[in-house]
């Protein structure tokens, strides 16, 4: 069986990499509730994201209705678990959390299905791995509030139909790709999370700091989000490791100077590149001269999951300007060669590719 993502990123799996953008560990987890907004006004950046959900969420308030069924996808760790605790703090209502893989039979999302009150929010994460038969029905369940389910088997099995508070599914991926079209088209909202702007994550990173009290300065807190790949989840983490820094090679107080020399000890290049994003950086430009190399073969050449590649790595390179897509595979740009310090190919450096 394949290794999901999160496995491939946990700190007892081989290096741990510290931007990555999946959870650390359990203890990591728990920190990150305590950082979590509770509320949109609270909640930093994605502005077209949080526009649609005030006027949406308001709209259902004032008509006392459920709330369309939200779909949230983009990388992890740029805050789609923590958007659905706040739709459903911010609709006054119950949030039940399950996720795909968890959901083996139909019988575990009828259970969950059938004890939901009135407009409470279902939140599942990784939406995209629900397997067929769960899928099925949930169809019904989300146009019409009514499960079929299957009493007794055999020939005396018969179906029957049950049904349910209205609801709202608030659904979370990071792969919009992998839905199923009639899964993805019963969602009346769709937001896209987009990486976070340098000037959102020192926002985050001076909340964070308040929260956990520690001493720290714009020069700081702009250093760390400068070096998070765009993700709050990495600046919370940057700015726990350069705290310990900070205590034990300084007064404790987070300046510029101070982030600069923790985050250089940890390998996070002043872009935010870390290990990861460097090898596969330098694969593209030194194995294959810059591509086009497909997603497989760069996969093999670094030892990496293809997934991971195309959930976790590549769309920050892409965003940054770094990487392209393109139908005959990765190519690196003119950016990531002079990042590496490679004089690029003539081709390139003539402007023809680029
Ligand atoms: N807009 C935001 N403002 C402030 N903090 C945020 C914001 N978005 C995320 N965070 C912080 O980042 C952490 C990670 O966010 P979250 O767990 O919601 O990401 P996710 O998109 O669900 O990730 P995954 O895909 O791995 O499930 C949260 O604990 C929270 O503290
Ligand atoms: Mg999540």
């Amino acid at each position: 069986m394949a290794v999901q993502t999160d496995d491939l990123q946990g700190d007892d799996f081989r290096r741990p990499r510290v931007v990555s953008a999946a959870p650390a560990s359990p203890n990591e987890e728990a920190l990150e509730r305590a950082l979590r907004p509770k509320r949109l006004q609270e909640y930093v950046g994605q502005a077209k994201a949080r526009e649609q959900l005030e006027i949406f969420v308001g709209a259902a308030r004032h008509r006392a209705e459920a709330l369309d069924h939200v779909l949230l996808f983009g990388p992890p760790g740029l805050g789609k678990t923590t958007l659905s605790h706040i739709i459903a703090a911010e609709l006054g209502v119950n949030l039940r959390q399950t996720s795909g893989p968890v959901l083996e039979k139909p019988k575990d999302l009828a259970a969950i299905l059938t004890s939901l009150e009135k407009h409470d929010v279902l939140f599942i994460d990784e939406i995209h791995r629900l397997s067929p038969v769960v899928e099925e029905i949930l169809y019904p369940a989300l146009e019409d509030y009514q499960i079929d389910i299957m009493i007794g088997d055999g020939p005396a099995a018969r179906s029957i139909k049950l049904d349910l508070q209205p609801f709202t599914l608030v659904g979370a991926t990071t792969r919009a790709g992998m839905l199923t079209n009639p899964l993805r088209d019963r969602f009346g909202i769709v937001a896209r999370l987009e990486f976070y702007t340098a000037e959102e994550l020192a926002r985050i990173v001076g909340r964070s700091a308040a929260l956990l009290d520690v001493p720290i300065d714009d020069g700081g807190a702009a250093e760390i989000a400068r070096r998070s790949r765009g993700t709050p989840r990495i600046a919370n983490r940057l700015l726990r490791r350069v705290r310990d820094y900070a205590q034990v090679k300084g007064t404790g107080h987070i300046d510029a100077p101070i982030a600069d020399k923790a985050l250089a000890l940890l390998d996070v290049d002043p872009l935010g590149f870390d290990v990861m994003d460097r090898k596969l950086l330098e694969a593209v430009v030194h194995r294959f001269d810059g591509g086009p190399v497909g997603l497989e073969n760069l996969a093999a050449a670094i030892g990496e999951e293809s997934g991971t590649i195309e959930d976790v790595i590549e769309p920050y390179l892409i965003q940054q300007g770094f990487l392209q897509r393109t139908p005959r595979g990765r190519t690196a740009t003119l950016a990531a060669f002079r990042h590496l310090g490679v004089a690029p190919p003539q081709a390139a450096a003539g402007g023809g590719l680029f």
